[in-house]
């Protein structure tokens, strides 16, 4: 018995208020009582009321709740509920009920108080029996499908209209979307209209297109992007920084034609000193180019060496734009030497290559795809009281959704591929699958992936250092939680829920990537906790520093054309016709700019990493750790701003305050 302060909260955004009534018990240890309540919830408002209990509840332990609707359903976001407790001769006890979902319907939603989990096991089974309940509900809306064979599976939606209601974006984030779709669309065809009468046999001919809404670095890209060391330096800061790697031999297909003994003098040298890289594109070997509107397009499977000179400019040495064959036993070699529009051409080819391997293996598959499987695993496996759950679903958020869209946009029949991309066609899905066998846990891992592609302190890779300060910090931010909830490794291996997601995600989500290296169980502390900082920082800074450079790197076309509609020079005299016949056309370009714009642009509702808003955990202990997390994340953003200021070009893609908390685009 004893007198209750209850506050319910609603969340903010459009719509999340209800016209319905709602209905709440509170559930103790020792009983339960319905309040007797009628409150319609308010968009952004926390609503208190009293009430004395006569019964012995004992502590609490579940808030029900319900939403009663007489003739119109109107779904309400409740953010959480909160209660406090004034007994005999007690001081004021706050219990939080965290919810942050959508409560749809008329059936009873059962909130456990936030440290649940942490007395799970004394509760008579009460906690057990909601999370069984809670899972099986979980199963049913979130299921597993291949999309395609040979890639990870994905969330069964056919669109988005098909995903649960709580993976949706809120209305803030679907108008803007929606709205900058239709900018997207209203702006190819006016620069379809302005250049109908227009020449487009100059490179400076895109200009006519390259039109508002672009970065002051898209801006320096028009500029620069013919010059060697820019182009050098796109492989270790650029959109796509997961390629380079540090040469330990000379590549066996790098066969060296007659003649060029110097050339292979050269590089031995640089391999000798150490400063030798190499980015390999032998994946798209082979794969089936696309056919555009009846034209069929074309693609080359480079190979780029390059030279680390000593202030730390990365420099082309030599390019192979095919892998030695029956056909071409010593496929020609192009070098900076060669008349400016062969060279020219030939670093266009390796970055067209670099666009496919940039969009499907290290933005679409390597972030987007994994960090779906990590939500549908979370979702089909976690219960919401788990610390795991509440740790890793801020970085969850609106995931599924962007992805659907993806499907049904840019991967799909008729979608961006298809009409603009050179492994469009079906190439793509192909250009996946391969990416797919030789995705590995460790390549998702920084401090693992760049000492294996040699990356580790090397000055001018700015993208490394960040990418290791942040994944030690995140490890941190894990570490802290973790530890507050498995005192020892045999918590961790006797849990059976996390051991059921860590299955769901290696043997389901990723199709048995045991092969791998992803672990099918977590034996210790140390183990989980590097699973699932791989997770947050691929949820968040990974996405982050391969995502946000499509706006600054892609929407100057040339830099880095989508499709090439000429085969790949086999002689060095190359002429402006034909680099001008090999660049995408007019609406190609076009598509790709509106393309680079919508998915690299700054997302007006965006959360930055680790500021969510959502309280799923409570107590002294979490807060703290999420405190320090925040604190490491500033030193970091004052350490970047600062190494900054002395850079020629800025390396932003990862300080914290650009870092996005989740995938949503
Ligand atoms: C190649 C895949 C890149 C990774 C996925 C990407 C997510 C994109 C999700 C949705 C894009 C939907 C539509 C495209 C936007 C505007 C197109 C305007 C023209 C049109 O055809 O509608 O990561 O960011
Ligand atoms: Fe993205």
């Amino acid at each position: 018995m004893g007198r209750y302060r209850v506050r319910v909260a609603t969340g903010n955004s459009a719509f999340s208020g209800s016209n319905n009534q709602v209905q709440l018990w509170l559930v103790g240890l020792r009983a339960e009582v319905e309040l007797g309540l009628r409150l319609r919830p308010a968009r952004g408002q926390m609503e208190d009321f009293e009430v004395d209990v006569s019964e012995d509840l004992g502590p609490l332990q579940f808030v029900k709740l319900r939403k009663i609707h007489l003739l119109i359903k109107d779904a309400w976001f409740c953010n959480h509920i909160t209660v406090w407790v004034f007994e005999q001769s007690m001081e004021e006890k706050e219990i939080v009920f965290p919810c942050y979902r959508w409560v749809e319907g008329d059936g009873i939603i059962c909130l456990p108080e936030t440290t649940a989990w942490m007395i799970r096991n004394e509760s008579q089974g009460l906690f057990q029996k909601h999370q069984e309940e809670e899972l099986k509900a979980r199963r049913t809306l979130y299921g597993w499908v291949s999309w395609k064979k040979g890639i990870p599976l994905s969330v069964a939606a056919a669109s988005e209209k098909d995903l649960p209601l709580d993976a949706r974006f809120h209305e803030e984030k679907k108008v803007d979307f929606e709205r900058t779709r239709v900018v997207g669309v209203t702006e190819i065809a006016l620069k379809r209209l302005y250049t109908l009468l227009s020449s487009w046999n100059s490179l400076e001919d895109f200009d006519q297109i390259f039109w508002g809404g672009k970065s002051a670095l898209a801006k320096r890209v028009r500029l620069s992007w013919k010059d060697d060391d820019f182009f050098g330096y796109q492989f270790l800061n650029g959109v796509n920084p997961t390629l380079l790697r540090k040469s330990s031999s000379l590549p066996t297909r790098l066969v060296i034609p007659p003649g060029t003994e110097d050339l292979k003098a050269q590089l031995e040298r640089k391999l000798q000193e150490g400063c030798l890289f190499e980015v390999d594109f032998s994946l798209l070997a082979g794969i089936q180019a696309n056919v555009i509107q009846g034209e069929r397009q074309h693609l080359a499977a480079p190979l780029l060496m390059l030279k680390m000179e000593p202030d730390g400019k990365l420099l082309p040495m030599v390019i192979q734009l095919q892998l030695p064959g029956s056909d071409s036993p010593v496929p020609p070699l192009f070098l900076p030497s060669d008349p400016s529009l062969t060279w020219l051409l030939a670093k266009a080819w390796v970055k067209n290559s670099d666009f496919q391997l940039h969009e499907l293996q290290a933005h679409l598959l390597k972030t987007h795809l994994m960090a779906e499987v990590f939500a549908v695993a979370t979702m089909r496996c976690l219960p919401g009281m788990h610390p795991i759950f509440k740790l890793l679903i801020p970085h969850l958020r609106y995931t599924l959704e962007i992805n659907t869209r993806a499907r049904t946009k840019l991967i799909s029949n008729g979608g961006f591929f298809d009409q603009a991309v050179n492994t469009g066609g079906g190439g793509h899905l192909d250009v996946l699958r391969r990416a797919t066998t030789c995705l590995t846990y460790r390549s998702l891992c920084p401090p693992d992936d760049l000492a294996d592609r040699g990356l580790l302190g090397v000055p001018s890779a700015f993208y490394a250092h960040d990418a290791v300060r942040l994944w030690d910090i995140i490890s941190r931010y894990v570490q802290g939680i973790v530890q507050l909830h498995y005192l020892e490794d045999e918590v961790v291996r006797s849990d059976p829920e996390l051991q059921a997601w860590c299955r769901e995600i290696t043997e389901i989500g990723l199709c048995k990537a045991q092969e791998r290296g992803f672990p099918v169980s977590f034996q210790s502390r140390d183990e989980l906790c590097h699973f699932v900082t791989m997770c947050i920082f691929t949820c968040t800074a990974q996405h982050s520093a391969v995502n946000q450079g499509q706006l600054d790197w892609y929407t100057w076309v040339p830099n880095a054309p989508c499709t090439m509609r000429q085969p790949p020079p086999t002689t060095k005299d190359v002429t402006l016709e034909m680099v001008m016949a090999t660049m995408p056309n007019v609406h190609q370009a076009c598509i790709q700019m509106t393309i680079s714009w919508h998915l690299g642009r700054f997302q007006p509702d965006m959360v930055p990493l680790g500021h969510h808003k959502e309280q799923y955990f409570s107590g002294p202990g979490p807060q703290a750790v999420l405190n320090r997390f925040q604190e490491d994340l500033y030193t970091l953003e004052r350490e970047i701003v600062a190494r900054n200021e002395s850079l020629d070009l800025p390396y932003e893609y990862l300080k914290p305050s650009r870092i996005e908390n989740s995938i949503t685009i």
